[in-house]
This record gives structure tokens, sequence and C-alpha cells, in this order.
């Protein structure tokens, strides 16, 4: 039967951000009958977007990403000082316990809780977005037509991925606020009173550019440079580029210009050519690892006595019930050594067809995936004394089929097997049959509600975390009837 869900978890993942540009500052001069030299009134150009990822337990892998993420660039200025708009955020979900390492660039942020509310309303991305939608429903040609292209107009060619991705840009080199201004550019159509209108279209569009996969690893990584281990931590991976200057900056208030930072005086042809570009936002590669949940899974049907064990094991104190599915979601608990913690995790029980997604199916086997060893709790009373359960061996058996059945491989991984349940009559006898039907793999005997046996089960735990004693079960060694 073939598995289901034959898609492999993602756990390791290569992402390629880039803050949008800041839009371009405006350089034009309002002109009248009564003043005809003009005076300049180009607004600056908004803020680029940030590439944001945001901690989610609503995605368990790196499945739904993109490899190349891209925030929106600014809106450029505009005549009348009307600033640009800030280009929108983009914000993608990662799962809970998403490590980033870093192979290019610098983050420009470390992580934060998700702010509750009360945006700065010049902040709220994507209220306008001129650029975009101008640019996406006009032909460059048309442009042109509008829009006097000056000589840094090749800005406008889309940086290949490699060149743009060798130097990474600081995102902000100067502090220029795009907020001063209460305009935000509204019309499109060519406002009146002025006469010139130049517009520096430096868009860089990495969406869409084929960039190479398999860039080869840096030998530089910065090897966890930050970790997101809560719904709603979020953290800033590119940040947007600031805007351009506008004309108006470098000549505010006075008929002759001044350059508001030196004070020096500058000419109406300085004015003119003022360096109004927007900055580039800044790009990072980062290398996105999913954290395993715990070092052991303990794996078994419902009622084995999982939660118990975990209980036994550690100070967890996990809900135990004598009806099935009492575990709903993993219990976590810590098991200390003198030298070492291991996490244990106890894992939502499996029934026959979990990989069709019967009993807690899917959400149950994902969990499994996240674990580095696995320790099959069997239940050995659950065939005597003509109680209708399955023998410990079958369980066994069932168990890894299931696992098997949703990815290839998923039991291969180091385990060991509990027999737990070892007080009730009968179970003495069960054991040593379930130790002659399945060989070669270590076997605790053990009784999870009085603690019996768990302190070598620890023992067994630690020195298979470590890779003391690999042992991994095969179906084929199991023998049934
Ligand atoms: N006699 C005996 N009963 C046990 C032992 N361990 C657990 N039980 C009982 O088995 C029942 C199920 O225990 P749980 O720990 O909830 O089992 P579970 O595997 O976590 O069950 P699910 O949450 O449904 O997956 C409870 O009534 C426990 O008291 C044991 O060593 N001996």
């Amino acid at each position: 039967m073939a598995p289901l869900q034959e898609r492999k978890m993602i756990d390791r993942f290569r992402l390629w951000a880039k803050g949008g540009d800041g839009g371009n500052g405006c350089s034009s001069f309002r002109r009248s009958r009564h003043d005809r030299r003009g005076r300049p009134d180009g607004g600056n150009g908004g803020r680029g977007g940030d590439v944001i990822l945001e901690c989610s337990a609503a995605v368990w892998d790196f499945s739904s990403l993109q490899h190349h993420i891209n925030a929106k660039r600014g809106g450029h200025g505009a005549p009348k000082n009307m600033i640009g708009s800030r280009g929108a955020d983009k914000a993608v979900l990662v799962p809970v316990g998403t490590v980033i390492h870093l192979l290019e660039g610098e983050l420009p942020s470390s992580v934060e809780k998700k702010p509750s509310g009360a945006l700065d309303p010049w902040d709220i991305p994507g209220t306008l977005d001129f650029v975009s939608s101008e640019s996406s429903q006009q032909s460059p040609t048309d442009r042109n037509a509008k829009m006097e292209k000056t000589d840094n107009a090749d800005a406008t060619s889309a940086p290949s991925c490699k060149e743009t991705l060798k130097e990474p840009t600081p995102a902000s080199r100067f502090q220029v606020s795009s907020r001063f201004s209460p305009s935000i550019y509204k019309s499109q159509n060519e406002p009146e009173g002025y006469s010139e209108w130049e517009d520096l279209d430096g868009e860089t569009n990495m969406s869409g550019t084929e960039c190479e996969e398999n860039l080869e690893e840096s030998e530089q990584i910065q090897y966890n440079v930050a970790e997101l281990t809560e719904p709603g931590q979020r953290i800033t991976v590119a940040q947007g580029g600031d805007g351009g200057l506008g004309n108006l900056h470098y000549a505010k208030g006075s008929k002759t210009y001044r350059d508001n930072d030196s004070n020096d005086e500058i000419s109406e042809d300085d004015v003119r050519a003022a360096p109004n570009i927007g900055l580039a936002g800044s790009e990072a590669v980062l290398l996105l690892e999913l954290k395993s949940i715990a070092d052991v899974g303990l794996v078994g049907m419902p009622n084995a006595g999982k939660s118990t064990l975990l209980g036994a094991l550690s100070r967890a104190k996990p809900i135990v019930g004598h009806y099935a599915f009492t575990t709903l979601r993993p219990n976590l608990g810590n098991l200390n050594y003198d030298d070492l913690s291991i996490t244990v995790a106890d894992i939502p029980g499996l029934i026959r067809g979990a990989h069709e997604n019967r009993g807690l199916g899917h959400a149950f086997l994902r969990h499994i995936e996240r674990t580095k060893v696995l320790a099959y709790v069997l239940d050995l009373a659950a065939a005597i004394d003509g109680r209708k359960g399955i023998p410990p061996w079958e369980q066994l058996k069932d168990l890894m089929l299931e696992l098997e059945f949703y990815r290839e491989g998923l039991s291969d991984r180091p385990s060991l097997v509990v027999a737990n349940k070892i007080d009730e009559v009968g179970a003495e006898e069960v054991y040593e049959e379930l130790r002659e039907r399945v060989p070669g793999v270590p076997i605790f005997p053990v009784c999870a509600v009085l603690g019996e046996g768990v302190s070598e089960l620890k023992d067994g735990l630690k020195m298979l975390v470590n890779g003391e004693e690999p042992s991994t079960l095969k179906l084929d060694n199991i023998l049934l009837d």
C-alpha cells in the first residue's frame, strides 16, 4: 500500500531575502507666472518594506516557503512635497523551533515578540503602493512618456541574483525620514504648477530572477544567529532601504538653496542634480533549520502507558487516563543525568491506519519526524487473560509499518523497546516470548506506574542518544505467527 502522504518533511531550507528598495526622491519645481525660476518641491521617496519571519504553530515545516522573498519597494516621491508610500513588508510564517544560520549578509534585527497593535500610521505597510500598481499596469514605454528618465535610469535593470548577493548593502547608510511630510502621493496625473518631473526609477525586481539554488556553502556561515521558539516571535531578516531625498529637502525655506546638513549654499544646478535614488534594501542568505522537538520519542499504541512512563522518567506531569487518546499533543519531559539532559516526548497514541490519518494520524506521525531516537512502548498485558488487545510483537510491527507507510525510512532511526506493564499477571511470560520474537534489540521490562526498571531504561536511552549503542529495529527481524 502506498503511503498517503508522500511529501517529505522539509526541515532545512535556504532562503534569499531582500528588503524593498527605497523609493526615489522627486526632483521637481513649482513654477508660476510670478516665479519663472521655480521653487523645488520634490518629495522624498518612501522606505522599502522589510522581510519578516514570523513564528507560528500553524505551519509544521518549510514546505510552504519560497526560496526568494522580496519585500516591496517604497513609492517614489512626487511634486508638491508628497512623499512616496512605504513599501509593503513581506511576512512569512515559519514553524516553532526554527533555527536561523546566516550564509551571507547580516540580520538587521533580533527576535522580538509581535507588537500588540498601535502602529505608527506612517509604518502601515501598503497604504498606497504607487510604484507597484503603476509599474504593473504600465509598460516601460508608457512610463517613459510620462517621466523623463535620467542617466541613472539603467538602475532599472534588475541585477542578477549572484551580483546582488555578493555585496549585501546595509540598509541605513544615512537616516532620512520619509515621514516628515503629511502628504502621501495620491494622484497619478500631473499635478498643476510644475514643469519638470524627473524620475529615477531604480526598481529592482528579483522575483522571477532565476537564481542558482545550490550556491556553494560559504565558509563563513554564522551558525545559530537566531531561534524562533514561541509562536508570535518575529525577526526582520532583510530591511527596506531608505527613500531618496526629494529636491525640496535641499532647499527648504529659502530662495538661495542650502544643504540642510552642511548649511553650504548650493546652486540650482546642484538642486536639480541632487542624489535622489532610494537606497537598496538589505539582503541576506539564510539557512533555516528545524530543531527536533525532542531527543527521544515515545511511540506506542493508545493506552500502552507512554504518559505514565514519561512521568516516571522525568518530572513531567502528563495526563494519564485508562482510555485511548488521552494524549492529544506531545508532552515533553526532561531526563536529567549528571553530565547531560535529554528531552523526551510522549507522542499521542498510534493506531493501525494512522498513515491514512485515522486516530490522530498525521498529527502524531509528524511529531515523530522531529525526534532523534525512538522508544517503542509496548503493552505486555494487552492480549493476556483473554483480553482482546494486540500482542506486543504485533503492536511493534504495526507501529513500524505505520511509520514506514507515512514516510519510508522513518523507522530506521536508532531505537529500543520498552515492555511496559510487567507487573500484570502473566506479563513475564509474554516478555520472554517478546525477547525471542524480537532479537537483536535492547528490550527493557518496565512497570511505569511503580517506576520499576525505569533507571535501567534511563541508562539505555542515554546510550542510544549518545550513539554508544546504535541499534535499529528491522521489520524483517520480528518473528510473527
Ligand atoms: N498495570 C499497569 N498499568 C499501567 C502501567 N503503565 C500505565 N498503566 C495504565 O495504563 C493506562 C494508560 O496509561 P497512559 O499513560 O495514559 O497511556 P498512554 O499510552 O499515554 O495513552 P494515550 O494517551 O491514549 O496514548 C492507565 O490506566 C495507566 O494507569 C503499568 O506499568 N502497569
